[in-house]
């Protein structure tokens, strides 16, 4: 096995007082497209803010590329973050800029770069999405599905070591979904890349993944690969791949009584 491009390893992170991850670990090898599933408020954007550098964790360590993410200075974690590619379920695009403006962005803010390599290399990973000739269009004119994959051409302009996908598959229509399923495959492959995908979607990302981890009361409650996902009979397992809404993840967040929320008292409505 290669080393790992990302791994935890008993990592605890907390917003304030309220633990979020408690003991996480796991790992990602370059090559691998790995699904992060849980729960609503589980901790899956959370893990992936870690990754970024965004939060540090309160205990255990964070590594990508083998470097321990707490002990980075900010021009470290600058550095380091040329190598993640991040898409974001609201990552929009810049609305002023074309197409090929947006892509180029990057390339621009990040590099020195001569405008003639730029320009290569955007018709470059725009054609990877199948947009070239959508390059002069502006945001505006481009459908969900389209928009999404500029997106991920822009994400993936530096050719990141790492990419990160928080909901991909949201709000898109049964075919720019099953796109954007292919492409996550097909481009971790051709960048040598490891992919982290969080994701509610059960049946595209086992259909396009390496490996699942599942996250509940801040621990990796389950593992494995697609196929031993589809016949596991744990009962979290079971809950996701089967879309059940009754199970061990409960539906509601904990929350008190109507009445406090509205700021009555006890209920009593005088
Ligand atoms: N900046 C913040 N400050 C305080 N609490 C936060 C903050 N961001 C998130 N949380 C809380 O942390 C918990 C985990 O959030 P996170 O966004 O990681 O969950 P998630 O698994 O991605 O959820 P979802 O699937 O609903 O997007 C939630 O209970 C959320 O309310």
């Amino acid at each position: 096995m290669p080393n790992p491009v990302v791994r935890f390893d008993g990592v605890r992170f907390a917003y304030g007082e309220t633990d979020i991850l408690r003991d996480v670990s796991l790992s990602v090898v370059p090559g691998q497209v790995v699904a992060i599933m849980g729960g609503s408020g589980s901790g899956k954007t959370t893990l992936l803010r870690l990754i970024g550098g965004q939060l540090r964790a309160n205990a255990g360590r964070v590594e990508v590329d083998g470097e321990d993410m707490a002990t980075l200075s900010e021009s470290a974690l600058y550095e380091r973050r040329k190598k993640l590619g991040m898409l974001f379920q609201f990552g929009a695009l810049f609305t002023d800029l074309s197409v090929f403006d947006n892509v180029a962005f990057p390339l621009r803010e990040r590099t020195d770069l001569p405008e003639s390599m730029v320009r290569d290399l955007v018709l470059m990973k725009l054609q990877a999405v199948g947009l070239r000739g959508a390059a002069k269009l502006m945001p505006a004119e481009l459908s969900g599905g389209m928009a999404r994959r500029v997106a991920l051409a822009r994400a993936i302009a530096l050719d990141p070591r790492v990419m990160l996908y928080d909901e991909p598959f949201t709000g898109l229509d049964p075919i720019s979904l099953s796109t954007i399923g292919s492409l996550i495959r097909e481009l971790n492959d051709a960048l040598g890349a490891a992919s982290i995908v969080v994701t509610h979607d059960v049946a595209e990302s086992l259909a396009i993944v390496d490996y699942v981890y599942f996250l509940a009361e801040g621990r990796v409650i389950a593992e494995g690969t697609p196929d031993s996902v589809r016949e596991s009979a744990h009962p979290f397992v079971r809950q996701f791949v089967g879309g059940e809404k009754d199970g061990p993840l409960p539906f509601h967040k904990p929350a008190g009584p109507y009445a406090t929320d509205l700021g009555l008292e006890d209920g009593r409505h005088d």
